[in-house]
């Protein structure tokens, strides 16, 4: 293919969600992002750009000072710059008049480069961590929502609609906790029942999870044949279940060690909520098994400050108020723009996100004075800490060249030989205004469904467990 040159078959499908469809090249490190429009909202070819542009904006100036450069790929800027992606450029907007417009971007299952592909092998696990905190709001009227968090009991409510067939074991709370057992146990639960939180690509292709009709029908034990060229077992076995364990187990470190390691780069660390709410999920098997045999399960390490997942966390916890709190300040800028709609604009509901937009989203107060302002403070924050609860991290392994000197990535040791990596975030588009609604309906249902049958089960269980206890009191007297 002539370089520069948009040629259909050298792109295949590589991924979507609902705001977009992504495909990848075969031989460049890169993907492009087309965003998905309802067919119904026609818009314009300078509404689409705007949109599209406002996205750049938001992972320019919100996510990288958030989270810190290294971690953030924008795309489009890097788009105009280059002279190779400039002439790819016009290419896309000829695409984009077929299938409406595209992001271009670095393909993360690769290299973080936009360079041809490299010929050495590369891992690359996503994961869609979600919500790392329990709210300590004191506007949260559901006490079950202090002492279990939204994913563990949103697991119920999607099994019972059918979403999925099985609860996970994994609890956000176990993965943000920085304590290595409660990590490795997180992990091992997503590789268990992955959902729409876990996916392995390996040379760009997906090997594991998905979850959809495309999902590759893998288990463990083909996860671990993949996986061979990259961990050697420990154990010195080449084949068989321990061989398997061993393999998995390697994996489960390697990724809990490039979580908590740091970037310095970047001014990142601009944002200091404090870490706040229980650490434990009280429905997490984790912390339940360590709780049934009498141990402390609120003890942590905590996670080393420059990680990403401390960065994401502290982003999420925006969300100050809860959305019980945050749903009468919605309520007050709505009336407010059906009182002066064309304030719209100027109020920047629908961007520009720009340095103004982000200046704004470093105040925490919590104390209201009853102003539209403050209102829409919390509200943006709340968009934004939505949006750092939704995105996934792509964490992409390679083994190092023998001369490891010319390879400028961060390097993890595995027992094969050492990995050099990369760690990015990805579907960084800021949550639209309008879902606010949509989240405190969907906020009621999730705990309410989760009280009125999992606990009040729990409930029923529970005389019985105790039941146990005083038996054995019993027992212990007859002794
Ligand atoms: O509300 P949640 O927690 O279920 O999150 C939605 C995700 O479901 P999940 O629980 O991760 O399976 C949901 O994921 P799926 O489409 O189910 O894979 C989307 O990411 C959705 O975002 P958007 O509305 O497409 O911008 C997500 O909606 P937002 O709440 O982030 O707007
Ligand atoms: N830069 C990238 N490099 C490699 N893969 C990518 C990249 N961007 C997206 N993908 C893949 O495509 C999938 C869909 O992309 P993305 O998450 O941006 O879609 P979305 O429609 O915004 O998702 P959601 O429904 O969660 O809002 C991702 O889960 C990931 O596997």
């Amino acid at each position: 293919m002539e370089e520069g040159k948009m040629d259909e078959n050298e792109w295949g499908y590589h991924g979507e969600g609902n705001k977009s469809l992504v495909v990848a090249h075969a031989q460049r490190c890169v993907v492009l992002r087309f965003l998905k429009f309802p067919p119904n909202r026609k818009k314009t070819s300078e509404e689409i750009f705007e949109h599209l542009q406002n996205i750049v904006d938001f992972g320019k100036n919100v996510m990288k000072e958030f989270l810190g450069e290294n971690y953030v790929h924008c795309g489009v800027s890097d788009l105009f710059t280059s002279q190779f992606m400039g002439r790819f450029c016009i290419d896309i907007i000829l695409c984009a008049q077929r299938y409406g417009y595209a992001m271009c971007l670095p393909n993360l299952t690769r290299l973080q480069t936009y360079h041809f592909a490299e010929h050495r092998p590369i891992l690359c696990v996503e994961i869609k961590p979600k919500c790392g905190f329990i709210p300590f709001s004191s506007d949260v009227t559901h006490e079950m929502k202090h002492r279990v968090c939204r994913y563990c009991m949103h697991q119920h409510l999607k099994v019972a609609s059918g979403k999925w067939k099985k609860i996970s074991k994994y609890c956000p709370l176990d993965l943000y906790s920085g304590n290595k057992q409660r990590m490795h146990f997180a992990l091992k639960s997503l590789l268990q029942e992955t959902q729409n939180n876990l996916r392995i690509f390996k040379n760009g292709e997906l090997i594991y999870g998905c979850g959809d009709a495309r999902s590759p029908a893998a288990d463990l034990k083909d996860l671990a044949h993949h996986l061979k060229p990259f961990f050697f077992p420990s154990n010195g076995l080449a084949s068989g279940p321990q061989c398997t364990r061993a393999v998995i187990r390697e994996l489960v470190h390697v990724i809990t060690w490039v979580l908590l390691s740091s970037s310095e780069k970047g001014r990142a660390g601009t944002l200091r909520p404090r870490l706040r709410g229980p650490r434990v999920c009280e429905a997490s098997p984790f912390s339940r098994s360590l709780n049934r045999q009498g141990k402390n399960t609120s003890e942590h390490s905590g996670l080393p400050k420059g990680c990403l997942l401390y960065k994401t966390l502290q982003v999420q916890m925006l969300d100050l108020l809860d959305i019980e709190g945050l749903y009468p300040l919605y309520n007050r800028v709505e009336r407010y723009l059906e009182e002066f709609p064309e304030e719209r604009k100027t109020l920047q509901i629908d961007g520009p996100y720009d340095e103004v937009f982000y200046q704004k989203l470093l105040d925490l107060s919590t104390e209201d004075d009853g102003t539209v302002a403050f209102a829409l403070t919390k509200v943006q924050q709340y968009r934004v800490a939505m949006t750092a609860k939704d995105c996934s991290i792509m964490i992409a392994l390679s083994p190092c060249l023998q001369d490891a000197s010319s390879d400028q990535r961060p390097v993890v040791p595995s027992s094969r030989s050492r990995l050099a990596f990369s760690v990015s975030v990805l579907d960084l588009d800021l949550k639209p205004y309008e879902s606010i609604p949509h989240q405190h309906k969907l906020d009621s249902k999730i705990v309410n469904y989760y009280s009125k049958t999992v606990h009040a089960k729990d409930d029923a269980v529970r005389p019985a467990r105790f039941k146990e206890r005083d038996d054995c009191t019993l027992v212990l007297h007859k002794v």
